[in-house]
């Protein structure tokens, strides 16, 4: 593929448009299989980018020549534009070597579509849901992306403007009434959203699920097609209308909080492989605040299962809100503190409930029993990427910020929070940095581990971190707890997604494997990249025929 032409295109900015008839004779020649049928017509945006029309799909369409502001990289950072196409499959030239052992597809899930119309979405948490699928096989490599198709974005689809409440983004009204028509049908789940655009898991029973904090936004989809087969219905009668977008999945259950912002507090559930159902394992009541604290996700030991209720608390104000706060749906209340209860997974007892010191997060990394030299368990450490403390970075996410990067170090620092929870009663648990935080540029987010240490002591994480100066996480790196170092990958200009590691089977160390990115590059391109797990060196790349916007959680699908 003349990758240098295909790039120039992506240039140019030409988010939803129909390939022009020379580039699909170009991809015919190279066996992709192509399918544009975004049907969304772009009129030049508030931030005048640039103009493009759909007539119809397949049909050329009118591609205006650059100017400068277009071809900013910065500014039209593919990462923060909208995907090109709905979908598209193909299969890559793969330099250096795929280990014959990686059979299975890694998908990766995020929201890649951010404008209806001429109307930009403000959040990147806003955008509608893209799928992204990797599959290995003997060494070769298929990818492929897809648009999931979730009642919200058929809805924004057919006519042409949003028409269910987004994290950020509110249908708009045309009269009062139809305001309070809205309100009412918040309380019900009618007006939210089910545009599953922040992870994908893979289910004990092979169902794969593309999730968000709404109930109603977990949809079933095809790993092979990336086809959206229909909602995920949970049987049970618990109600409630979102919950954590981060579940524990593994072969043999299905761990989640729900949210009571009634009587605040979380449920913990549990759902069996083949089965709707959550069942209750227990309740938790909140010790601090108006509203329960936001759980994007949660730490789970062998035993126990961690609940953070942080002083970034749900706050039902922010919810009826047409236009959004800096803090979107939540506040911040400090004077509530922050606390971590531990409940047994078994009895769903409440074995601990400490205060600790102010934290923001969104991902827990992992979570471990400590014994002492009689096998009891005396604390449970806990590890999660800290925002120390500020709530900032949920603004530095709005699409304009990530599109205006000026070479100015902007991103807020982060790092790896480890807590100590003691399970002898004392009231109090502690928060540290596990490694100095200048190993990995001060930044800290999208995390990933060995799945076979889930709940256990674990050594090494793998996470996105900071070359600064920065506005958003540029490296991927590698964290040994053990020796308190991170080694660091970076290329110039690229925004690279969350590494994921998948395990060597039969490997007995714990980096024994691979880690796999998607990576958006500034000059509107992009590539898949294979890192070893060990060593933390590239082994094998691949170019997609253009950059796809930036993904946030994926899963392994291994091959049956
Ligand atoms: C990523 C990512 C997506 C995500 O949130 C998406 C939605 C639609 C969340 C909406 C809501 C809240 C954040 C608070 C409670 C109400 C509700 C409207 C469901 O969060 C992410 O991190
Ligand atoms: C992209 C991100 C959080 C995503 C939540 O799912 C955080 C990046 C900043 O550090
Ligand atoms: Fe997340």
């Amino acid at each position: 593929m003349d990758s240098l032409l295909f790039s120039d295109i992506c240039r140019h900015h030409v988010s939803a448009i129909p390939m022009l008839d020379s580039d699909q004779s170009k991809h015919k020649k190279h066996g992709l299989v192509l399918d544009n049928n975004f049907g969304f017509a772009r009129k030049p945006d508030r931030r005048g980018l640039t103009i493009s029309r759909v007539a119809s799909p397949l049909q050329p369409a009118i591609v205006p020549s650059p100017d400068k502001e277009t071809v900013d990289p910065d500014k039209n950072h593919v990462a923060w534009t909208s995907v090109r196409q709905e979908r598209w499959e193909g299969e890559l030239v793969v330099q250096g070597e795929i280990p014959l052992w990686l059979k299975g597809t890694y998908l990766r899930n995020g929201p890649g579509l951010w404008h209806i119309e001429d109307y930009n979405f403000r959040h990147l948490f806003d955008g509608y849901a893209t799928l992204v699928k990797l599959h290995f096989e003997n060494g070769r490599l298929i990818a492929g992306h897809r648009q999931v198709e979730s009642e919200a974005y058929k809805a924004a689809k057919k006519n042409r403007k949003i028409c269910f409440r987004e994290f950020s983004e509110v249908p708009e009204y045309e009269n009062f009434m139809s305001y309070v028509g809205d309100l009412a049908k918040l309380f019900s789940g009618a007006s939210l959203t089910d545009n599953a655009n922040t992870g994908v898991v893979k289910l004990g029973d092979g169902r794969v699920v593309c999730l968000t904090e709404t109930q109603k936004g977990s949809l079933v989809i095809d790993p092979d097609s990336l086809d959206t087969l229909g909602r995920f219905e949970y049987s049970d009668s618990l109600g409630g209308l979102i919950h954590s977008a981060h579940p524990i999945v593994t072969d043999a259950e299905f761990l989640t909080l729900l949210p009571d912002l009634v009587k605040p507090g979380y449920m913990v559930v549990r759902m069996e492989p083949g089965t709707n159902e959550r069942k209750v394992i227990g309740r938790v009541a909140c010790r601090g605040g108006p509203a329960p604290g936001w759980v994007h996700s949660f730490p789970v030991t062998e035993h126990y299962v961690v609940v953070p209720e942080m002083p970034l608390r749900y706050c039902a104000q922010n919810l009826l809100r047409a236009e959004p706060t800096p803090l979107y749906k939540f506040e911040w209340h400090p004077q509530s503190k922050a606390f971590l209860h531990v409940m047994c997974k078994a009895s769903g007892k409440l074995v601990a409930s400490v205060e600790v010191p102010l934290f923001v997060t969104f991902h827990f990394i992992n979570a471990y029993e400590e014994e002492d030299e009689d096998g009891r368990v005396t604390s449970i450490v806990a590890d999660c990427c800290e925002h120390n403390a500020d709530t900032t970075i949920l603004d530095k996410l709005r699409l304009q910020n990530l599109r205006s990067f000026n070479g100015k170090d902007v991103l807020p620092d982060a790092r790896v929070g480890r807590f100590k929870i003691p399970l002898d009663g004392s009231p109090y648990g502690k928060l540290e940095a596990a490694l100095n935080p200048d190993e990995h540029g001060r930044g800290m987010d999208m995390c990933s581990i060995n799945p076979a240490f889930l709940g256990k002591k674990y050594r090494y994480a793998y996470a996105c971190g900071a070359q600064r100066p920065c506005h958003f996480p540029n490296t991927l790196t590698k964290l040994d707890f053990v020796e308190k170092r991170a080694k660091n990958w970076y290329d110039e200009g690229t925004v690279p997604s969350e590494p994921f590691f998948v395990a060597r089977p039969g490997a007995t160390e714990e980096d024994d494997g691979v880690v796999i990115s998607l990576i958006s590059e500034k000059n509107g391109g992009g590539y898949a990249l294979v890192l070893d797990g060990s060593t933390f060196q590239e082994i094998a790349r691949a170019k997609l025929p253009y950059g796809l916007p930036y993904g946030l959680h994926g899963c392994w699908v291994p091959k049956k």
